[in-house]
């Protein structure tokens, strides 16, 4: 069962229903619902697209049962990170015992599901695709990444492979021992996409000049730090190596500069040239999960004694955007150059 059928959801839900795996969707929006229900589900991939018949129904009437559904092994829990507590507390009545729920999101969604139904019944899920909700029923998957699947506590348990063998239709899905390691460093390869929706340009048109690298290496190294506080280690993935990235002191910076070309030419091949964040910002006029992804690690990072200043000066701006208190331009990047110059006086 995927709950919140929209960019991620949809890609997932979608080769798994393509290849027969019994799936139900289930999403708050009544358009979107009502479209899969009349006419499938179509994915726009890379290499064409298809269209496949769904079971679907709306969030208000799935929940509005009281009967826990035996037949779901697996909940893929694809909504906004803002909306988890939301939307775990709406239909943990509906799982039995033996029910998992495995985040497909960004962020630490993983213990506020845990918070709800305990770590025996969370599974983590790093997830690197490129998608975007288009509109009713239709979802356009606009880049291929990685996807990690892996228990709370990195035991090898038989569900994850279990989880494994179907997430295998989607495509090239692995099993980690370390699924913080990766969560941790996708939130500071985030803190960077997130940055670049400060302007209306391009991911790589943002990530690639080279006076702004070194911003963009300091924002992803303060949340680097905590996780090294909190004794986390970041695994690399898709051309972003967080530990080139990380410790600054030593740093390779040529080996670095390599490595980020790679990532800008692989950001360039890519159809979503822009990140979701920017999307919900210019297209969908809604606010962002830039606040549930990043407050936690300023947070963390602030307890430890750790100097959060870029991260917060990012999110600020995300939350004046938000408020039409700010617009999209180059000049947000210059404010924020203009902080990290400050703070190497200091
Ligand atoms: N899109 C991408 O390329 C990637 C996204 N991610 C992560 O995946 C997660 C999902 O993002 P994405 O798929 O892009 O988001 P979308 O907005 O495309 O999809 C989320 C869907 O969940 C619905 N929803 C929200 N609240 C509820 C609820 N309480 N019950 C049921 N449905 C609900 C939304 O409806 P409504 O629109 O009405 O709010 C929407 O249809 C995020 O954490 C994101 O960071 C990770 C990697 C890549
Ligand atoms: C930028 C991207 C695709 C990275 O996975 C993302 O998380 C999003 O668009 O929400």
């Amino acid at each position: 069962m995927i709950v919140g059928a929209g960019a991620i959801g949809g890609v997932v839900g979608g080769y798994l229903a393509k290849a027969g795996v019994d799936v139900l969707f289930v999403d708050q929006a009544k358009d979107h619902v009502t479209a899969m229900q009349q006419a499938g589900l179509t994915i726009q991939a890379l290499d064409g697209a298809f269209n496949v018949p769904v079971a679907a129904v709306v969030m208000d009437d799935f929940v509005a049962e009281q009967a826990p559904l035996a037949n779901v092994d697996a909940v893929f829990l694809a909504v906004k990170a803002q909306h988890t507590e939301e939307a775990i507390t709406q239909f943990k009545h509906r799982l039995t015992e033996k029910t998992y729920v495995v985040s497909m999101q960004n962020g630490l969604c993983e213990n506020i599901i845990a918070s709800h139904i305990g770590e025996s019944r969370t599974v983590g899920a790093f997830v690197n695709l490129f998608a975007d909700y288009q509109g009713p029923g239709v979802i356009e998957y606009g880049g291929v990444g990685s996807m990690y699947i892996g228990e709370m506590d990195g035991r090898m348990t038989p569900r994850l492979e279990a989880l494994h063998d179907v997430l295998l239709h989607w495509g090239n899905v692995q099993m980690t021992d370390n699924i913080w390691g990766y969560l941790w460093s996708k939130l500071a390869y985030g803190a960077v996409l997130t940055a670049t929706a400060l302007v209306d340009a391009t991911m790589a048109d943002v990530i690639d000049p080279n006076d702004n690298r070194s911003l963009l290496f300091a924002l992803a190294s303060e949340v680097l730090a905590v996780a090294d506080k909190l004794h986390i280690p970041c695994n690399g993935f898709d051309d972003w190596d967080p530990n080139l990235v990380y410790p600054v002191q030593g740093r390779d910076e040529e080996a670095l500069n390599e490595s980020w070309d790679r990532l800008v030419l692989r950001l360039r091949s890519y159809k979503k040239v822009k990140s979701g964040i920017w999307r919900d910002l210019a297209v969908r006029k809604r606010k962002t999960e830039v606040p549930s992804h990043l407050v936690p690690v300023i947070e963390e990072g602030e307890r430890l004694g750790l100097d959060m200043t870029l991260t917060k000066a990012v999110v600020q701006m995300i939350r004046d955007l938000e408020d039409g208190q700010r617009q999209m331009s180059w000049d947000n990047i210059e404010q924020l150059k203009t902080l990290k110059a400050g703070e190497r006086m200091v």
